[in-house]
C-alpha cells in the first residue's frame, strides 16, 4: 500500500513544510543537508543550490544537527546563538523503519525579539492561569498547618499531638470542642500533614445548607435533571473532593433526614449525581466536627447512632481556652503580631492588668472572641500598649464584676448612665436581639432568624461573630 503522505500531490509538499514550520533543514546521518527551504535560506542568507551536499555546520552557525542525527536525541526548544543573536531551535532525530538516518531541525523563535512578541501574547494567559491558580489553591487547599495551632497546655498538646499522628490514615475523624476552640484549623492541618495535602479540601457546613439544596451540593447533578440546573451540571462536594479530604463542619446541626443521605455515600464510599445514571467511586477522608455533644443527642434520638459510628474513629477533644487559661497571653501574643500585619502597627502588647482580665474571663467564644476582642482594643488604642480601658466593658472588673456568663443580657439594664460608644451599642443590642430570638424559639435558629427577619445564613454569621451558641 502507498503510504499516505503520497496522496498529498508532490508539487504542494514543499508549501506544507514551508507553512509547518517557518525554517525547516533535514539533514542524513552524516549530517550533510539534504533540503533547506526558502525561509530558512533567507534567514541565513545562502541559496539552496550552494546549501544541499555541504555539511550542515558550514551552512548553519554553531549547528548542532550533525550531533542529533548520530545520537539520535532530540533537542527541544534550544537556544542557538546566530548572527550575533539568538534563535531558538528544535533538532528532532529521524526515525525511518527503526532506523536512525538522520534530522530534521526547526526554528521556532528567529531572534529574541519574536520570542518576546510571543511571550506578550502568552502574558495574560499565564496571568489568568496564575489567578485561577491561586484561587484554586485558596479555595480548595488547606490553609493552615500545625504550626498554626498555638497553645502549649497539656490537654492542648495531647489533642494536637494525636491529631499529628493521625493525620496520615485514612479514618474518619470526629473533632468535638466548643465553638471557635480551633475545630476547623484542626481539620485543615490534618489534611496538610496527610498524604492528601495536593488534593482538594473541601468545607461542608451542615448547619448553613439549605434541605432542598443538600442533594444538589453534596452529589451534584446532571445538566438539566431539574429545572433551573445549571448547563453542563454541577459536582457535588463529594467528588469535587476526590481523593482529598471532606470537611464536614456543625455536624451537629445536620437535619435526621439528610443524616440517612450522608450515610449512604460513607457507606457505600459511591455518589451518583442528581439525574446521573452511573454511581461515581469516591476516595474521601472524612474530617467531621460539632460543638454539640453527639452522644447525648444520640441517646434523644437526635442524631443516628449509625453515622455516629462512622464518624467517630478517631475521636480527638479540643479543649476551651478556659480549661488552657495558661495559653491566653501565648495565644494572644500571637493573634497581635497578626494585627500588627492587618493594621500596619507594631510592637503591640498587652498591659499585665489586661492580660489578668483576659485570664478570668470565660471565654464562651473561645479564640474567635479573643481574636475579637483584641481586634477591638486595636481599633481603640493610642499607642501600643492594651490597658484595660480597651479591653470591652463586659472583661472590665471596675465596671461590672467578672463573670463566667456572656455579657449581654445584662448589658443596658445594669448601666443605665453608662456613655459607650455607639458602636458598641448598637453592637450590643444586636447581640442581645439575637440571644433573645434564640432564648425564645428554645434554641431553634432557623425559627429565630424567622422572628428577627433576617436570613438563615446571615443569622448563623452573626452568632459566630457574637460567640453566640
Ligand atoms: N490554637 C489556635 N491558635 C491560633 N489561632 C486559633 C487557634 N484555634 C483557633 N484559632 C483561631 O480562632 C478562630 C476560630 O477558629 P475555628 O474557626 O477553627 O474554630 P471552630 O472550632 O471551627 O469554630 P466553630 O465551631 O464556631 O466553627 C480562627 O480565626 C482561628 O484562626
Amino acid at each position: 500500500m502507498k503510504g499516505l503522505i503520497e496522496l498529498i500531490p508532490s508539487e504542494w509538499l514543499e508549501e506544507v513544510i514551508n507553512l509547518a514550520a517557518e525554517c525547516t533543514v533535514v539533514v542524513d546521518h552524516n549530517g550533510i543537508i539534504l533540503y533547506i527551504n526558502n525561509a530558512y535560506c533567507e534567514f541565513l542568507h545562502v541559496s539552496a543550490e550552494e546549501s544541499i551536499g555541504k555539511p550542515v555546520q558550514d551552512i548553519i552557525e554553531n549547528s548542532r544537527m550533525q550531533i542529533v542525527a548520530k545520537s539520535g536525541k532530540a533537542e527541544v526548544a534550544s537556544i542557538h546563538p546566530i548572527n550575533g543573536s539568538e534563535m531558538v531551535a528544535n533538532r528532532y532525530p529521524l526515525f525511518v523503519g527503526g532506523e536512525l538516518v538522520g534530522a530534521v531541525g526547526t526554528v521556532m523563535f528567529r531572534n529574541p525579539k519574536e520570542w518576546l512578541d510571543y511571550s506578550r501574547k502568552l502574558q495574560p494567559l499565564m496571568e489568568e492561569l496564575n489567578y485561577y491558580k491561586n484561587r484554586f489553591e485558596k479555595e480548595l487547599h488547606s490553609k493552615y498547618h500545625f504550626g498554626d495551632l498555638i497553645g502549649e497546655s497539656g490537654k492542648f498538646r495531647e489533642a494536637k499531638i494525636l491529631a499529628e499522628r493521625v493525620s496520615d490514615s485514612h479514618s474518619a475523624v470526629l473533632l468535638l470542642g466548643e465553638s471557635g476552640t480551633g475545630k476547623e484549623l484542626f481539620a485543615h492541618a490534618i489534611h496538610h500533614s496527610s498524604g492528601r495535602r495536593y488534593a482538594p479540601f473541601m468545607r461542608l457546613n451542615c448547619a448553613s445548607i439549605p434541605e432542598h439544596l443538600f442533594e444538589s451540593e453534596i452529589f451534584g447533578y446532571e445538566e438539566g435533571s431539574f429545572t433551573g440546573a445549571k448547563k453542563g451540571g454541577k459536582k457535588g462536594k463529594f467528588e469535587l473532593a476526590n481523593k482529598g479530604t471532606i470537611f464536614l463542619d456543625e455536624i451537629g446541626d445536620l437535619p435526621l433526614q439528610m443524616q440517612s443521605k450522608l450515610l449512604r455515600v460513607l457507606q457505600e464510599k459511591e455518589i451518583e449525581r442528581i439525574g446521573g445514571r452511573a454511581p461515581v467511586r469516591i476516595d474521601v477522608r472524612i474530617i467531621a466536627a460539632t460543638h454539640r455533644n453527639l452522644e447525648e443527642m444520640v441517646e434523644k434520638g437526635l442524631f443516628r447512632q449509625d453515622l455516629y459510628y462512622r464518624l467517630n474513629v478517631i475521636k480527638i477533644d479540643i479543649p476551651s481556652l478556659r480549661e488552657r487559661r495558661e495559653d491566653i497571653a501565648p495565644v494572644s501574643a500571637v493573634l497581635l503580631r497578626k494585627l500588627e500585619g492587618k493594621f500596619h502597627r507594631q510592637g503591640l502588647e498587652l498591659s499585665e492588668e489586661a492580660t489578668r482580665y483576659l485570664e478570668q474571663h470565660s471565654w464562651p467564644g473561645n479564640i474567635r472572641e479573643l481574636e475579637n476582642v483584641l481586634e477591638r482594643a486595636v481599633n481603640v488604642l493610642d499607642g501600643p500598649i492594651i490597658l484595660p480601658k480597651h479591653l470591652p466593658l463586659y472583661l472590665r472588673g471596675e465596671e461590672r464584676p467578672v463573670s463566667s456568663s456572656p455579657p449581654d443580657s445584662s448589658f443596658f439594664p445594669e448601666q443605665p448612665f453608662q456613655i459607650i460608644p455607639l458602636r458598641e451599642t448598637v453592637l450590643q443590642a444586636e447581640k442581645l436581639a439575637i440571644i433573645n430570638a434564640i432564648k425564645k424559639t428554645e434554641g431553634n435558629k432557623v425559627e429565630a432568624a424567622k422572628l428577627l427577619e433576617i436570613g438563615k445564613t446571615s443569622l448563623y454569621d452573626k452568632c459566630k461573630q457574637y460567640s453566640i451558641k
